[in-house]
């Protein structure tokens, strides 16, 4: 996992550790990696032109700290001041090492090699002002490689949120552990490559806030020679409706390639002559929508409800039924819409998954909260939903989170902006919901299931490994579900 922790618990750590060691020990611990990873991605030091934006906090510090570093193994390093209090020990060991002050930012950008952003790093508050925002902005018109110092200028660490200007690095080196607003867009897209450098927080650190999985975390059951189809995990699935079918497809398409021993498909006449026909390897019951309906499907471990439902009684009469077992279920679209008006059925014993988009987790959450508001704060919003609806949310969006009450919460580091199409969400329910069929707990099937699917939609677009922007090629939902194989082997 790549572990981030809140703006006030990096420095609480900081301020811990900085007591027991000689003042300015940590600036140049931080100045150290910064300037050893800035070496690495010039052909040569020696010679090399390097521009230092310089914000009046320690962010500042370290970049000219790290910039004299670089000037003694001789890179030419010039200095453009945000702010007329920039670190006086920085600035007095910049000069020393040959480095100096420039006011023309234009000439100094434009024959820059290597920019390292210091405007501002985890002091940083609100949009930013001049003269940060036109430096910020001047950056995306740099030839030279751009590094952000801590975090880059303009995201907000805390949250990732970003309010007009931001720098868009190419390499952001941050100290002692990530911060929430790089692994969450707006912030993570503008971050490029993150390396993060040990400046010796570890133990002062506190249990994570965000955390991010490796697929090594996973834990995705592999079935073992001894596994029967009722071992792997039977789900059902109870989606579609006679006016929407493709939902229903769509969904048991994930389940089925999500690994389920075996998928039950309940519907309407309609959905379910389609599902025989497309998916004749799931078990299909036409059913009334009566609170007995349940009974005639037979045994399953795990129920996924809603895609393609409606919203109308009958719907609410299965979720209802539903939600009254004493089984996982993962609730999507339709089945999120009737929540919004029985939120009473959320609070049971076993596990509840919540798969919303910030529309429907604004529906669900009432009170006048608006989707745009969720989407600009996605993380306080996930882990509110998580414990106000007593359910494990996952809200969709370019980055995925995943909460649950007092658990760190997950950030699905897969996906591409193709994804944002209709119908693959229906997959993701089917999916997870066969995960969670397996055995899987309710965040571990929700944290692989997001993965999963990022992963497929990225193989289904393009180059998984190198998706260079414009390589990547629109995709159908059909292609998310086909791609599935491809995505569960690279976790093998
Ligand atoms: N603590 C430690 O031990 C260690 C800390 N480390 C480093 O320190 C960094 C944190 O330093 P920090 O606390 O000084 O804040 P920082 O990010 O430089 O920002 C403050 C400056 O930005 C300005 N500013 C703010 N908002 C603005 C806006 N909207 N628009 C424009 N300007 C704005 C603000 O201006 P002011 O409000 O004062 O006018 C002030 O000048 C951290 O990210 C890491 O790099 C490492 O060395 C490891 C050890
Ligand atoms: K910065």
């Amino acid at each position: 996992m790549r572990y981030a922790h809140e703006v006030g618990k990096v420095r609480a750590a900081e301020q811990a550790l900085m007591a027991r060691l000689p003042e300015g020990t940590l600036m140049r611990r931080a100045a150290a990696g910064l300037a050893s990873a800035c070496a690495r991605l010039l052909p040569h030091v020696y010679g090399a032109r390097v521009v230092l934006l310089v914000g009046g906090g320690d962010n500042g510090g370290d970049a000219l700290y790290a910039g004299a570093r670089l000037a003694r193994r001789g890179a030419a390093v010039e200095a453009v001041l945000a702010s007329a209090k920039a670190h006086p020990g920085g600035l007095a060991e910049l000069r020393a090492a040959g480095g100096r002050v420039v006011n023309d930012a234009e000439r100094a950008l434009d024959t820059a090699d290597l920019v390292i952003d210091g405007l501002t790093g985890i002091g940083g508050a609100g949009g930013l002002r001049e003269p940060y925002a036109a430096l910020a902005r001047r950056t995306a018109h740099v030839e030279g490689v751009v590094v952000a110092c801590d975090v880059p200028s303009g995201v907000d660490a805390g949250s990732g949120r970003v309010d007009g200007a931001a720098v868009r690095a190419d390499f952001t080196v941050t100290f002692g552990t990530y911060k929430p607003g790089l692994l969450i867009d707006p912030g993570a897209a503008h971050c490029g490559v993150i390396e993060l450098v040990d400046i010796g927080l570890g133990r002062d650190l506190p249990d994570p806030d965000v955390v991010s999985p490796w697929p090594e975390d996973l834990g995705v059951p592999r079935p073992e020679p001894e596994s029967d189809k009722y071992r792997r995990g039977v789900v059902g699935v109870l989606a579609g409706s006679e006016r929407f079918t493709g939902a229903a497809v769509l969904s048991v398409g994930g389940a089925v390639h999500g690994g389920a021993g075996m998928v039950r498909f309940a519907s309407a006449a309609r959905p379910v002559e389609l599902i025989r026909q497309r998916w004749p390897e799931a078990v299909t019951t036409v059913i009334d929508p009566r609170p007995s309906a349940l009974e005639r499907i037979g045994r399953v471990q795990a129920w996924v409800v809603g895609p393609g439902l409606g919203t109308d009684r009958g719907a609410e009469t299965l979720i209802e039924a539903v939600l009254r077992t004493k089984l996982p279920v993962l609730v999507d679209a339709d089945g999120l819409t009737v929540l919004s008006r029985r939120r009473d059925l959320l609070y049971r014993e076993a596990p509840t998954v919540l798969t919303p988009h910030a529309g429907e987790l604004a529906r669900l959450l009432g009170g006048g909260v608006t989707r745009e508001e969720i989407e600009a704060r996605r993380l306080e919003f996930v882990r509110r939903a998580a414990t106000e609806l007593a359910a494990t949310v996952l809200l969709k969006g370019s980055t995925t989170l995943i909460a649950e009450e007092d658990r760190p919460v997950r950030v699905n580091p897969t996906g591409t902006p193709w994804l944002a199409t209709a119908g693959t969400g229906d997959v993701l329910s089917g999916l997870a919901g066969a995960l969670l069929a397996a055995g899987m707990s309710a965040i571990d099937a929700a944290t692989a299931g997001a993965y999963l699917h990022g992963l497929a939609a990225r193989i289904a677009a393009g180059d998984p490994i190198d998706p260079a922007p414009g390589l990547e090629a629109p995709i159908s939902a059909y292609d998310v579900v086909t791609a599935l194989p491809a995505a569960f082997r690279t976790l093998a």
